[in-house]
């Protein structure tokens, strides 16, 4: 066998899909209890070369104590509830704990569980999934600053928002050649599955600082976000007279970042759910024509794909 010269140009190991379900009880009689799911994933960079060149596992940090961490986290992070918070204070942890530990990265995806209202009232411990969409933060920390001078980036968003409007939807002025078939529309359906993204603008941390529960402002603060970037996504779908899934998102990314100050970009994959008319011709139904389609026929497969990044400047 010829010999092959090579290197580990890159490296990064973790625990992927910890499933951790949290209660919080109430701290007065008769309160409220909160309920919390996540998928958590962590990974670390640092000095674990050698575990892949020199089967040396001595630098290890094995995957099952990180899936460890992640639970006693749960119990004990004060930070549990707002999953940013929570993702920062796991990763600050693993980059102080471990000296050769130089980043650490946190995913986190958060399921819904909403309250179930029972004659308008939204019960203290009974929970309905009304959606599949999820909130998710990513978070990087990088350690190589020192203990006090934590650098973290944090992208959170949106996944799986599914919605649709039945009109004020229009495609129409694009570019024609001889491999076009598709006609003008001046009212479709839009639907599309939301993947959403922002990303914050944060000062540099100090673990002991995350550590005793001190930065409520930012926690306040990713919460108020993650509200205002749902809601916003969702009125400008509902309202705007959409030209096109590329114009009515880049409004919507336009429109979160005018409304958050803290939020540097944002960035929106969506995917375009075709409805496409059905023929009923052979019926002698008028179903084809913009103006007497009724019904449709969803298709999964193929669809559009429209992405951007949209960049506070
Ligand atoms: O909003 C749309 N953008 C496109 O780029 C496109 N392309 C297409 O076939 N339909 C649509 N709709």
């Amino acid at each position: 066998m010829s010999e092959v010269n090579v290197t580990l140009s890159a490296n990064r190991y973790g625990k992927d899909l910890v499933r951790v379900f949290r209660v919080i009880r109430p701290t007065t009689p008769g309160g409220k209890q909160i309920v919390l799911e996540y998928n958590v994933r962590l990974m670390l960079e640092g000095d674990f070369g050698t575990s892949y060149t020199q089967a040396d596992n001595s630098k290890v940090v094995a995957t099952d104590t990180m899936k460890n961490t992640v639970y006693v986290f749960a119990k004990t992070s004060p930070h549990v509830a707002t999953p940013e918070l929570f993702a920062i204070h796991l990763a600050s942890h693993m980059v102080t704990q471990y000296a050769h530990v130089t980043k650490a990265f946190v995913d986190i995806e958060s399921l819904k569980w909403s309250r179930i209202p029972v004659q308008g009232v939204e019960h203290k411990h009974s929970f309905v999934r009304d959606g599949e969409e999820k909130r998710t933060t990513s978070v990087e920390v990088d350690g190589t600053q020192g203990k006090d001078k934590l650098a973290a980036k944090v992208t959170s968003g949106i996944k799986d928002l599914l919605v649709l409007k039945s009109s004020g939807s229009a495609f129409e002025n694009f570019l024609r050649d001889e491999y076009t078939t598709l006609v003008d529309v001046s009212d479709r359906i839009f639907s599309t599955s939301v993947d959403l993204t922002y990303t914050f603008a944060l000062p540099a941390l100090s673990f002991s600082a995350i550590d005793k529960l001190e930065g409520l402002d930012i926690e306040a603060q990713f919460n108020r976000v993650s509200s205002s970037a749902k809601e916003t996504t969702l009125e400008v779908f509902a309202t705007d007279e959409s030209a096109s899934v590329q114009a009515t998102l880049y409004k919507m990314a336009t429109d979160i970042i005018r409304k958050n100050p803290s939020v540097g970009s944002v960035a929106y994959k969506l995917p375009n759910k075709h409805y496409i008319p059905v023929d009923l011709s052979y019926m002698k139904l008028n179903n084809t024509k913009p103006e007497d389609a009724e019904v449709f026929c969803p298709v999964a497969a193929p669809s559009g794909y429209i992405t951007a990044t949209v960049t506070r400047v």
